[in-house]
């Protein structure tokens, strides 16, 4: 089966900007791909390509095996979108604003749309005015499943969602997946992509800066530690040591008997936490970093755009 979506040497300019650069992507049927990449790297603008929403500067792009550009109408009600900036107005209720969506859309079954605000708690009789963040957020879901599309593009899909309806949307990836249809899914939060994607595309700065299977993924090993331990025995400058030999990159401070750690991990925690073990472990703290920093580090890009460069318009 010939890939959903296919892009080749695909860039995008504003003016002097580029905001995705000759971008290869491959995106196999019945895949769930994850997009991953801190804020400006290149995520919203590529998707938006993909919907012909933008067009490329250069390169080509085919979406289920067909050029945006020729596809129109036709193409875009194979897919389920939901855009990163998934606005909506007017003075309708829920449900009828999916109505109207449902009559652009590839047919809906009945009782789809219901089915699917249920899980994720929605209520479709409130005004779409009155609807917090969250739950607009959750009307793009439900436009975007409930024509059970054969691709799904969602543009930072849990964005502004609580974890209980964050995992509901996961299971919605998984079920999608299970029924053959293939997911292209955006974010900045490393955990969601672990969660769902088979394969992986890191960007930064526009650029792809590692692809692969989620397993083979290097983001994922960082960790920033910070324990308070009392030495068992007066162990003497000796812990510093033996924590930089289990792989802890960071300081070591000795104050009133008490021996503060700081520092960074890659690449597994299992000798750091023995070495601590060995003694009284007052406080232990485990954190993942923020995606940003594991680009940056692991990677050697610098990963956000420079803050002095706004955008020129949404
Ligand atoms: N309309 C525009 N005009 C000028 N620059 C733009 C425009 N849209 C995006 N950019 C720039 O292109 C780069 C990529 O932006 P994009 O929104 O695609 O990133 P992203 O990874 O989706 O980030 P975010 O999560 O913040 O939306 C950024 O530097 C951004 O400022």
């Amino acid at each position: 089966m010939p890939p959903v979506i296919e892009t080749h040497a695909l860039t995008k300019r504003y003016g002097s900007r580029t905001a995705v650069s000759s971008l290869e992507l491959t995106v196999e049927p019945g895949c769930v791909f994850g997009l991953i990449g801190p804020n400006g790297s290149g995520k919203t603008t590529t998707l938006r390509m993909l919907l012909d929403i933008i067009r490329p500067t250069s390169g080509q792009v085919h979406v289920l095996g067909i050029s945006p550009r020729a596809g129109g109408a036709a193409l875009r009600r194979r897919i389920g979108y939901v855009p990163g900036d998934f606005r909506i107005s007017g003075r309708g209720r829920g449900r009828t604003l999916l109505e109207h969506f449902a009559q652009v859309s590839a047919p809906v079954a009945a009782g789809r749309v219901e089915a699917l605000a249920q899980r994720l708690g929605l209520d479709l009789s409130r005004p779409v005015r009155s609807l917090s963040k969250g739950n607009r957020q959750k009307l793009g879901l439900v436009q975007a499943f409930m024509h059970d599309p054969e691709l799904l593009v969602l543009d930072e899909p849990t964005s502004g969602l609580d974890p209980l309806v964050q995992r509901e949307f996961l299971q919605m990836v998984a079920e999608a997946r299970a029924a053959g249809r293939s997911v292209l899914l955006s974010s900045h939060v490393l955990s969601e992509i672990q969660q769902s994607a088979d394969q992986v595309a890191v960007l930064s700065r526009g650029k792809v800066v590692a692809q692969g299977d989620v397993a083979s993924l290097r983001l994922n090993r960082l960790r920033h530690v910070r324990a308070s331990v009392v030495p068992a025995r007066d162990t003497g400058p000796g812990l510093g040591d033996e924590l930089a030999a289990a792989g802890l990159q960071g300081t070591v401070i000795r104050q009133d008997g008490t021996i503060h750690v700081q520092g960074t991990v890659e690449g597994g925690m299992d000798a750091v936490i023995k070495v601590l073990a060995r003694h009284r472990v007052l406080d232990l703290a485990v954190e993942e970093p923020d995606l940003e920093e594991s680009v940056l580090r692991l990677y050697g890009e610098p990963a956000a755009a420079d803050p002095g460069q706004g955008r020129e318009s949404g």
